[in-house]
């Protein structure tokens, strides 16, 4: 009788759908760091034995984390964002990452056009002004038209052709931002930011979050963009100088924006929520069940692969 493998130790610093924790319960050893009451104490007690983090983008695996797991092969993204992952001390180590691309394009491209008709044709303060009964008393202001307008895509990679390719259905101008155009896409292309802002009257932007792109849309940029400009943000809330943003928007030298995205999520600057030029949403790009299930399964396969010794799924570093 041959003993049984040992399944393989994975530290969660935050959990997964009840759909993902039953089989992955069934094939690792989960060590929930969530739960922990002293997260120094968990994690050095199961360092030894850690051979895989299953995290989530927000939450990612700071230096400190992966230090403290001298066994780490895998960190597994659940999220396509990896800015939260420390990638060079990963790299130092030869430690894997993967993360879940392609899978959410779909929703998150959807919600981009989304967040853009409804800010500018104002759809949630419609919906508001039906339920308080104010249609009673006269019809709603009249809002901005989105069809004829000039739209500038900041990040040009797969979601952000995929948000170019749900546009062109409407009767815009599409233009993107990116460093090198893409010799298969027959929209304007623009070397700089501001130029794009300048020329566009809705910016769209999902570039990656990190320190390369940090506060990329600076108050020059939200100056260029300008008080008939409006500003779509499904990428990262460190992709935009968020202090810029909130006085163009009390000032209104921009019209609106409408953010996904925030610095310090959950708990946003309640200066954002006084403002009457936003729509507001609670960084839920991929957050339908069909594509979170999806995300799910690219992170056990990716798991499955590193474990039975296959080629990654989708790796990162
Ligand atoms: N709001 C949400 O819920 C979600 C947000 N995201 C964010 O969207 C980002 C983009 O995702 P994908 O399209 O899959 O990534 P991608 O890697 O396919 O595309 C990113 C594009 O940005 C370009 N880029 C990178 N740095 C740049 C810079 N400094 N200047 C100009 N262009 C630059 C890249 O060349 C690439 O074409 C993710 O990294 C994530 O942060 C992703 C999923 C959901
Ligand atoms: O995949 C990513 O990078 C994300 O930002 C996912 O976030 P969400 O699914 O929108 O909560």
């Amino acid at each position: 009788m041959t003993a049984p493998t040992p399944s393989p130790h994975v530290l969660m610093p935050g959990t997964y759908p009840e759909w993902d924790m039953a089989p992955l319960r069934s094939q690792y050893t989960l060590h929930r760091l969530w739960e922990a009451p002293d997260r120094q104490a968990f994690i050095a007690e199961h360092a030894p034995n850690i051979r895989a983090v299953a995290t989530r983008g927000e939450l990612g695996a700071n230096a400190e984390l992966i230090a403290a797991l001298p066994a780490l092969e895998l960190i597994a993204c659940y999220g396509v964002g990896t800015d939260g992952i420390d990638l060079a001390a990963c790299r130092a180590r030869g430690i894997r990452v993967t993360n879940t691309p392609d899978v959410l394009n779909g929703d998150v491209a959807d919600l981009a056009v989304g967040l853009t008709l409804a800010l500018q044709r104002r759809i949630p303060a419609g919906d508001a002004f039906v339920r308080s009964g104010a249609w009673a008393n006269g019809g709603m202001p009249l809002t901005t038209r989105v069809f004829g307008q000039r739209i500038g895509i900041s990040g040009f990679g797969r979601i952000g052709s995929a948000i170019a390719r749900r546009l062109s259905g409407f009767d815009v101008e599409l233009g993107y931002f990116s460093r090198t155009p893409k010799a298969d896409s027959p929209h304007l292309h623009f070397a700089s930011l501001t130029a794009m802002a300048d020329w566009c009257d809705v910016l769209i932007v999902i570039l990656p979050g990190g320190e390369a792109t940090r506060g990329i849309v600076n108050a020059e940029v939200l100056q260029a963009l300008g008080p008939a400009g409006w500003l779509v943000n499904v990428s990262r809330g460190t992709t935009v100088d968020e202090g810029a943003l909130l006085q163009a928007l009390e000032e209104k030298s921009i019209a609106g924006a409408a953010l996904d995205v925030f610095l310090n999520e959950p708990r946003i600057d309640p200066r954002f929520a006084a403002l009457d030029n936003v729509v507001l949403h609670p960084h839920h790009g991929s957050g339908t069940e069909q594509t979170r299930r999806a995300m799910g399964e690219l992170v056990r396969r990716n798991l499955q692969a590193h474990f039975g010794g296959l080629p990654l799924i989708t790796p990162v570093a």
